[in-house]
């Protein structure tokens, strides 16, 4: 059984891969609320007055989503837990957040992680992260059309995704939770392509049988689950 987290920039293709990739192995899908977000409209229209509670939303949803994905243990998650903190240290350190949030934020991320370490399975078993270039973002966030993440909602957005783009190399050098994996989101087009969807799929599971998680000889057409 496997539970594999995704991530990756706005728009770099992590719900599109969790629903191709959790179909593709027969495991459940997990999407981070975004269309039914109360609050993500209003953080966009405010940024420093609404990145604190934003923050707290996302980080709640996460605990619940990556409590229920290691429990079931058969599950793929479209963004977790363990990318809250790089989104609210970048807005803090733009000056997004007081002390006491900071402080409160970091104490109650705290608290959750301590609370997953006391399940009987405590980490997931790959990250899989989706690299993509600033234009290769912008195209997809238009594509996609939600209208406050356009940069014709707010010009302050160009900065605000490239600063984005210059905290994941680091977040994604750090992460030691699980195994961990790149797949190049400019390069593959695994929406349009079935060529390209098909390369990314034997990525992820040639990374599953390094990690043994799956059998050497696993194979699609065969359709045995995914082992213990
Ligand atoms: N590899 C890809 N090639 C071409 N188009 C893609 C690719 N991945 C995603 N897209 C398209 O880009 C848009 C954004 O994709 P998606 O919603 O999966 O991104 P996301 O990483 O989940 O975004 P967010 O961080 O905002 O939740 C969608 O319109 C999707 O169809
Ligand atoms: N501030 C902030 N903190 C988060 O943890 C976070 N996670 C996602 N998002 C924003 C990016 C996309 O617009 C949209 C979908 O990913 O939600 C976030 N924004």
């Amino acid at each position: 059984m496997t539970v594999i987290v995704l991530s990756g920039p706005i728009g770099a293709g992590k719900s599109s891969l969790t629903s191709i990739l959790s179909d593709y192995l027969g495991t459940k899908p997990f999407y981070e609320s975004v269309d039914d977000n109360p609050v993500l409209p209003l953080f966009y229209a405010d940024p420093k007055k609404y990145a604190f509670l934003l923050q707290v939303y996302f980080l709640n949803t996460r605990f619940h989503s990556i409590k229920a994905a290691l429990s079931e243990d058969n599950n793929v998650l479209d963004r977790s837990i363990y990318e809250d903190a790089l989104f609210f240290q970048m807005n803090a350190d733009i000056g997004r957040a007081t002390k006491e949030e900071v402080d409160t934020y970091y104490e109650l991320l705290h608290n959750m992680m301590a609370e997953l370490e006391r399940m009987p399975k405590k980490n997931p078993d790959l990250l899989v992260h989706i690299n993509v270039s600033y234009d290769t973002m912008i195209r997809r966030i238009k594509k996609r059309g939600r209208p406050y993440e356009q940069l014709s909602y707010d010009a302050t957005l160009e900065d605000y995704y490239k600063r984005l783009l210059r905290y994941y190399k680091p977040w994604y050098e750090k992460y030691d939770y699980s195994p961990k994996m790149e797949i190049d989101g400019d390069k593959y087009d695994f929406m349009a392509s079935e060529e390209d969807r098909q390369i990314v799929l034997d990525q992820i599971v040639a990374k599953l049988k390094e990690v043994g998680k799956l059998p050497e000889d696993w194979d699609k057409s065969t359709d045995i689950q995914i082992e213990a």
